[in-house]
């Protein structure tokens, strides 16, 4: 299929509002795919190709674009093998040839082609919704029901597959697509109440456990290999010799399991987040020991958990891993869940998560059988610009400015993000010193005073509220907000919305 086509059903799709519409469109277009197409097709719709990020930057695509040419000529197959050639340059010397590459790809495309290319390269994608959209197109042009296609989109946690699957195999080979040991899935997340015992009137009877304040991860063993990977899939298994270590060493063969893993002072206290990412984001296993604490187990040795109530997941992570486990309790008391509550907060954690004891695995779900209780309210929002400081951080970049996702383009585009505050509050030495480096390379314009970046990086900010504004878009600002810290593990698709935002304004 030529790639024109392609980018202009993705046009299509992002300037309809009617879910129905794009749906439709894109269904159409999946039908027209030959079956190599398929995967590589999906991953460039959703923003995800299969190569992952080849690390083209802005500025590589914006001296590769020239005179687009007049007819389009270049196959969606001709992009995927571009993509293959550019992860597979690396190293002193590939600059050129990386250059090369994308010179004559984005020479041979079209005005429109060149849109797409660059934001496909650029992971500018509006995905979020998108995700979901395409797998009910996948279904409906596959003729497979939705809950099947989604489950093993969960379960492969690779949606270009599973589309190949459902448009060339057969009904049986979809649904059986399971969990395998050593290939990472969508991990299940957590909805929010503002007390644990608020939250524990939705769950009934539930284990109320630590939400410990690290990073998340699902380690897979097959014997004696053992794997790490991040929230978003990444493969973290270098970085992490320790939690290899503790798994490897339990009484069982294969097994998959969840957790979060974070580093503890010298009196086994919890170190503060920030440390804890430094050391994941490093190229390899640093200073910093990282422990792994486990709260779910979705398989042991051949056999699937997911299906059962977590109470029979968490009896076999006890069997298992007891001394790794996260602490908490099971109990259908509110005073109880308050205790733990308290307890988690004096030891330093986050607050708590409260989940259904009866409830499944829900793999890449916000559902409500896990509920999350944070007594702070910290929102996650993506940088959008920032301001050069005075005084004495003069020279530094300082104040940020601040955007929710706007999800249905209620302000504009939809997936775009409208402006809601600045802060310059919260920041260290240190996270002026990386905004000041960092921000140049992915800056799009600049003024003065200020310089304006991709939408990609999201901050959590603490606030006490928000309040009616007229000077931002949205209509609302936020109050005394500050900066907790940067989550180099979430898109700034999974940012918070404006409406969420907006929510608080009842409050
Ligand atoms: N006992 C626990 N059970 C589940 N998740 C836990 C637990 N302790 C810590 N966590 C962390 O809390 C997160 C649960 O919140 P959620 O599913 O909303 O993820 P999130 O979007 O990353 O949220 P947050 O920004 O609050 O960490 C998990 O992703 C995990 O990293």
């Amino acid at each position: 299929m030529l790639l024109d086509e392609l980018a202009l059903t993705a046009d299509t799709v992002a300037s309809t509002r009617s879910r129905l519409a794009k749906v439709g469109a894109l269904a159409e277009l999946l039908r027209r795919l030959e079956p190599d197409e398929i995967a590589p097709a999906v991953g460039f719709l959703v923003g995800k190709p299969r190569q992952g990020r080849v690390g083209v930057g802005w500025r590589g695509v914006a001296a590769a674009t020239g005179e687009p040419a007049a007819e389009p000529s270049l196959t969606v197959g001709d992009l995927d093998a571009v993509l293959d050639r550019l992860a597979a340059a690396s190293g002193a010397g590939s600059s050129g040839e990386r250059a090369r590459e994308l010179a004559e790809l984005i020479g041979g495309a079209t005005d429109r082609e060149q849109g797409f290319i660059g934001r496909v390269l650029l992971g500018e994608v509006r995905t979020g919704a998108l995700e979901g959209v395409v797998t009910d197109a996948i279904a409906r042009a596959a003729d497979r029901p939705v809950g099947v296609v989604r489950r093993a989109a969960m379960l492969s946690g690779d949606l270009g597959e599973t589309a190949r699957l459902a448009l060339t195999g057969t009904e049986a080979e979809l649904a059986a697509v399971g969990l395998v040991v050593g290939r990472p899935v969508l991990p299940m997340l957590a909805a929010t109440a503002s007390s644990a015992a608020a939250a524990l009137e939705t769950t009934g009877e539930a284990s109320v456990e630590y939400k410990l304040d690290g990073a998340r991860i699902q380690v897979h063993r097959a014997g004696d290999e053992v794997r790490v990977f991040t929230r978003n899939l990444a493969d973290v298994t270098r970085r992490l010799p320790e939690v290899v270590d503790v798994v490897r060493r339990l009484p069982v063969h294969d097994v998959i399991l969840d957790g979060e893993t974070l580093s503890l002072d010298e009196d086994g206290a919890p170190r503060p987040f920030q440390d804890t990412m430094s050391s994941f984001g490093a190229e390899s296993a640093s200073e910093t020991v990282l422990h792994p604490w486990f709260f779910d187990v979705l398989h042991v040795d051949g056999r699937d958990l997911l299906d059962e109530p977590l109470s029979i997941r968490l009896a076999e992570l006890e069997r298992i891993a007891s001394a790794h486990r996260i602490p908490g309790e099971v109990t259908a008391d509110p005073e109880v869940a308050e205790q733990v509550s308290r307890d988690a907060l004096a030891a330093g954690q986050e607050g708590v998560v409260v989940k259904a004891i009866g409830s499944p695995y829900a793999a890449g779900r916000r559902g409500s059988s896990w509920i999350k209780v944070k007594p702070v309210f910290t929102y996650d929002l993506v940088v959008l610009a920032c301001e050069w400081g005075s005084g004495r951080r003069t020279g530094w970049l300082s104040n940020l400015h601040l955007g929710a996702l706007d999800p249905v383009g209620e302000f504009g585009e939809p997936g775009g993000f409208v402006m809601v505050g600045k802060t310059f509050k919260g920041l260290t030495d240190e996270l002026l010193r990386w905004q000041t480096e960092r921000f140049p390379q992915i800056e799009t314009r600049r003024t003065e005073h200020t310089v304006w970046v991709e939408p990609s990086i999201v901050v959590e900010i603490a606030i006490d509220g928000v309040q009616r504004s007229s000077r931002y878009p949205g209509g609302i600002a936020l109050r005394f907000a500050r900066v907790k810290r940067y989550r180099d593990d979430k898109t700034a698709a999974e940012a918070d919305t404006i409406q969420t935002l907006r929510g608080l304004l009842r409050g």
